[in-house]
């Protein structure tokens, strides 16, 4: 059993996700971290099926988490401090893998990405019913969004775990809010937070061409 720590709230995600924005709506890159950090949570309390797609997240989460406590640790404090820093310093890779195979915004992009999965994915629980099937709700979100940026066994590694998603009410429970009206309440709450870090992440990649980023 997670222990209290360990236990994923969907609160506590909400309360990240808020954290991020600053007032000119640029995105702080350590409440980004911690929003992923919860998730991560989350994700490893439905089984270790999902062990490496968690292993995944953990891993792009660290190599930005060394970037904000490293040497150079002031440029990344937000999203766009990080783009503008790395594109002048010449530190990220734009066409094909070289000498920055990590960079802060290659690997952002990857999580940003998946940002897009959770935000559809989060759409279709809000609006479903006690009947739904989270896993094909999941496949869904997932096949509309990151499925076209992954090879054919990554598909079919997500496609076999989504198949091991609890029950919706199982699911709910999980979200440690109380029960589903309330889930369904915080949901609408979290999504247009998510949705804006999103858009303002998408729309800064694509002023920079970023967005197709080996
Ligand atoms: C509010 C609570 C409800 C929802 C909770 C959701 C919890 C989700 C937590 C984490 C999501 C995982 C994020 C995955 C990041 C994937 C990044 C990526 O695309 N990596 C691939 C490319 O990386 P590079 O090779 O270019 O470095 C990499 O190949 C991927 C490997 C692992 C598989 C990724 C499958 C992603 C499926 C996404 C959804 C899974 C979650 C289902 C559970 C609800």
């Amino acid at each position: 059993m997670a222990s209290e720590d360990q236990k994923f709230c969907l609160l506590e995600v909400l309360d990240t996700f808020k954290l991020c924005l600053s007032e000119n709506k640029e995105v702080y890159l350590e409440h980004y971290v911690a929003g992923w950090r919860g998730l991560v949570k989350f994700l490893n309390s439905l089984g270790a099926v999902f062990g490496f797609i968690s292993k995944d997240a953990v891993s792009k989460i660290q190599i930005l988490v060394n970037f904000l406590n490293g040497e150079h640790g002031s440029q990344y404090v937000t999203i766009q401090s990080m783009v503008k820093y790395e594109l002048e310093n010449k530190l990220v890779d734009q066409k094909k893998q070289g000498s920055h195979p990590e960079s802060g915004c290659r690997t952002l992009l990857r999580l940003h990405r998946a940002l897009r999965w959770l935000e559809l994915f989060l759409e279709r629980l809000r609006t479903s019913t006690e009947d739904s099937k989270t896993s094909f709700m999941c496949a869904e979100a997932y096949n509309e969004s990151l499925a076209k940026y992954h090879t054919w066994m990554v598909r079919t590694a997500a496609g076999m775990a989504f198949h091991m998603l609890p029950g919706r009410p199982a699911f709910f429970e999980v979200m440690n809010v109380g029960p589903p009206e309330q889930v369904v309440a915080i949901l609408g709450k979290a999504l247009p937070l998510i949705s804006e870090v999103y858009q303002i992440t998408e729309d800064l990649y694509a002023q920079h061409n970023l967005l197709d980023l080996p």
